[in-house]
C-alpha cells in the first residue's frame, strides 16, 4: 500500500439498497442510474460524496446466472483505461452517472469475464467524480457455505476467487474494499486499516439464514477491531427472485456504534463520516499501538 493515506475528513456517504434487480440487465443498469441520481440530487439533507451500490445489482444472484451476465471490464491498474469505451455497458453506466453527478461511486458489484482466461469473477469496480475507473476489487473469499435445511450456495461452481487487496485515495479517506463474504476474514481488513484505510466499504448481500445471525455482529467486530468506519451496502430483499437477500444495509463506526440501517426494502442509506468519532477511539483505545509483534506475527508486514 502507498505509504502516504489522506487524512480523514468528514463527508457524506449513501448507501444504495437497490430493488428490482430481474432478469433484465438492461432494466438493472437503467434503475441503478436512476438511484445514484436520486442519491446525488438529495434535498433533505447533505449531498453525499461518496455512493455505494450493491453486490451484483445487474444480474440475479446465483452461480448459474453468471456465465449469462458476466460483462468484459479489461481494467489493469496502472494502465490507461478510458471508462467510456468499455466493452462492459455496467461499468460505462457507471462512469458517465459518476461524472454527471460529480462524486465517488462504488459501483456494486457486478459478475465479470476475464478474456484472456475464461475466468469469472464477483467484481467491484470504483469510479472518481471525473468518471475515471480508479479501482477493481475481485471477491477474493468465494460463498461456499452449505447449512443442511437452510442455505446451500456455491459461488466457486462458475467464479474464480480475485488474488488482491485493494482500496482507493479520495480527498477525504482512504477506503478500503470487500465485497460481502470477504468480511468474515478479519485478515483483508486488519492489512487495509494497518495500511491507512479508515473507511471500509463491502457491497453484499447476506442471506435469510446468516444475515439475522451476523451480518451486523461481523461488520461491528471489523469496525472495532481495527477502529474503522464499516458499511455495507445490500440489494433489497425480493421474494420472487431466487436469493433472499437480508437487506439492512448498514454503517458501523470506530466504536461499534451503528450510524445508519436499513429496512429490507429499496431504500437509500445517508450517513456522516466524522472523524472525530475516529481519533477519540484511537486516542482513548489505543490499541493501534499496543500490538504486541514480538508474541504474535503482524499480518499486514
Ligand atoms: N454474497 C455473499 O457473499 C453472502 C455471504 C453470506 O451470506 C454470509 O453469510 O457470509
Amino acid at each position: 500500500m502507498a505509504s502516504s493515506a489522506p487524512a480523514l475528513r468528514s463527508f457524506n456517504l449513501a448507501l444504495i439498497q437497490l430493488g428490482q434487480i430481474g432478469t433484465d440487465k438492461t432494466k438493472n443498469i437503467a434503475h441503478a442510474r436512476e438511484q445514484v441520481l436520486k442519491a446525488a440530487s438529495r434535498e433533505d439533507g447533505p449531498k453525499p460524496q461518496l455512493i455505494v451500490l450493491p453486490e451484483c445489482f445487474n444480474s440475479p444472484y446465483g452461480a448459474t446466472h453468471f456465465p449469462t451476465y458476466a460483462e468484459t471490464i479489461g481494467y489493469k491498474p496502472g494502465e490507461p483505461y478510458d471508462p467510456a469505451k468499455s466493452e462492459s455497458n455496467t461499468v460505462r453506466m457507471l462512469s458517465s452517472v459518476a461524472k454527471e453527478t460529480g462524486t465517488w461511486l462504488v459501483g456494486g458489484s457486478i459478475p465479470e469475464r476475464e478474456v484472456s482466461t475464461g475466468n469469472l469473477y464477483n467484481t467491484a469496480t470504483v469510479y472518481s467524480p471525473q468518471g475515471e475507473l480508479v479501482a477493481l476489487h475481485r471477491k477474493v473469499h468465494l460463498f461456499d457455505i452449505d447449512i443442511p435445511g437452510k442455505i446451500t450456495f456455491k459461488e466457486s461452481e462458475t467464479l474464480t476467487g480475485g488474488d488482491s487487496l485493494n482500496y482507493f485515495d479520495t480527498e477525504f479517506a482512504r477506503i478500503g474494499l470487500g465485497i460481502c463474504y470477504d468480511v468474515r476474514f478479519p485478515e483483508l481488513v486488519a492489512i487495509g486499516a494497518r495500511g491507512g484505510c479508515q473507511v471500509f466499504i463491502y457491497p453484499g448481500a447476506f442471506n435469510m439464514t446468516t444475515g439475522p445471525l451476523h451480518w451486523q455482529l461481523l461488520q461491528t467486530a471489523r469496525a472495532v477491531d481495527n477502529q474503522v468506519f464499516f458499511g455495507m451496502c445490500s440489494p433489497a430483499r425480493d421474494l420472487s427472485v431466487g436469493y433472499h437477500a437480508w437487506g439492512h444495509s448498514l454503517v458501523v463506526d470506530p466504536m461499534g456504534t451503528v450510524l445508519a440501517e436499513a429496512g429490507h426494502e429499496e431504500e437509500i442509506v445517508h450517513v456522516r463520516i466524522d472523524p472525530q468519532v475516529f481519533e477519540e477511539a484511537r486516542a482513548g483505545i489505543p490499541v493501534t499501538t499496543q500490538r504486541r509483534f514480538d508474541v504474535y506475527p503482524d499480518v499486514s508486514a
